[in-house]
């Protein structure tokens, strides 16, 4: 068997304490987003290698989230979103990522408001 599984790798509520926000207040500050990222992809050769060399590593991907999230001092989640896809798909290589930040104290009223993305590998 080669290529034909679906497989996703996960990383679920990653908190890492950025700068964001489109107010000049938000930029004076750090604010904890939190992640959920999947990764889908066939994961078949890891499964039998047991090697961590073809796997997507989740530690690795954690600590990029956060070094790029860290890094990029933007405005908007919709825009950290989209460099935080780009990375992953450039350096893990899945087929498909699905990216979802929750802002958690950004409304007082709410659990939690944020966004969520899907971007897809260009072969
Ligand atoms: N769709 C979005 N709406 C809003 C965002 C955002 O990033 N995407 N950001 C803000 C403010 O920064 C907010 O978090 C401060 O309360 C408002 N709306």
């Amino acid at each position: 068997m080669t290529g034909n599984s679906t497989d996703t790798v996960f990383v679920k509520g990653l908190k890492v304490d950025a700068v964001i926000g489109v107010y000049e207040w938000e930029q004076q500050i750090t604010q904890p987003l939190i992640f959920d990222i999947e990764m889908v992809g066939c994961q078949y050769q890891a499964s039998q290698t047991d090697n961590i060399q073809d796997a997507i590593n989740y530690k690795s991907v954690s600590e990029r989230v956060a070094e790029v999230s860290i890094a990029n001092k933007v405005a908007l989640l919709e825009r950290l979103a989209q460099l935080v896809a780009e990375m992953i798909l450039a350096e893990f290589t899945p087929e498909k990522v699905t990216v979802t930040i929750h802002k958690p104290t950004a409304i007082k009223q709410a659990d939690s408001v944020g966004v969520k993305i899907t971007r897809f590998q260009q072969n």
